[in-house]
């Protein structure tokens, strides 16, 4: 396990340098899981929920127009999605009694209901958002190393309020689905996909 850090690019330079470190001892690893607490969307992710990816999107890499927000992906280079190994993340998701949704990676945490409205309408199936899983994804994906994300709601996306958070009970529900999941991990074998 490493501390990937927090915002994309630490998680994405983090991960690399462990990834590439593994690779050169001879150890490499067959799946990198980014996973902390996160921001959940309402109603769908309360407060203390778990939210296994089956996108992780980079919801803010691109440019602001004046008729709304456009994807790299729509300016012509970069991709702005991975999809984690899908009976993968449906059997980590049922056995830690986690929602699956779109994992939203952020550099900026949603502040105002405009913001969170925003976003839900470019993103209709996302439950939650956070600040790494797209760079770790992205250095996973440069490994050809396939990538879960994993998140417990710790606040809701919507307007600021300190008050609201509860990250020692997210950090629990983070740990109680974490020790549900080695069966699974371990019996998973990329190459059956
Ligand atoms: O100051 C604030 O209003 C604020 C609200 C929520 C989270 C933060 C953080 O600085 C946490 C960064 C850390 O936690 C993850 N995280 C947790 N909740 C969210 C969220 O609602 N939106 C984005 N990231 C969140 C994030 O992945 C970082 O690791 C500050």
């Amino acid at each position: 396990m490493i501390d990937a850090g927090v915002g994309p690019a630490l998680a994405a330079a983090s991960t690399a340098s462990a990834l590439t470190a593994a690779a050169l001892q001879g150890t490499p690893y067959d799946l990198v899981v980014s996973a902390g607490i996160g921001g959940g969307f309402q109603p769908e992710a309360p407060v203390g929920a778990l939210v296994v990816a089956d996108e992780i999107v980079a919801a803010d890499l691109g440019a602001e127009t004046p008729d709304g927000f456009l994807p790299v992906t729509e300016l012509g280079f970069g991709t702005v999605r991975h999809h984690p190994p899908e009976d993968l993340l449906r059997r980590v998701a049922d056995a830690a009694g986690a929602r699956t949704g779109a994992v939203l990676t952020v550099s900026t945490v949603t502040g105002t209901a405009a913001r969170a409205t925003a976003l839900r309408e470019r993103h209709p199936t996302a439950l939650a958002e956070a600040m790494e899983g797209f760079g770790v994804a992205e250095a996973a994906g440069a490994h050809g190393v396939p990538v879960l994300e994993i998140r417990a709601i710790s606040n809701p996306v919507g307007p600021r309020d300190r008050a609201a958070w509860r990250i020692g009970d997210a950090l629990a529900a983070l740990t109680e689905g974490f020790g549900k999941l080695v069966p699974v991990l371990e019996s998973w074998n990329r190459h059956d996909q």
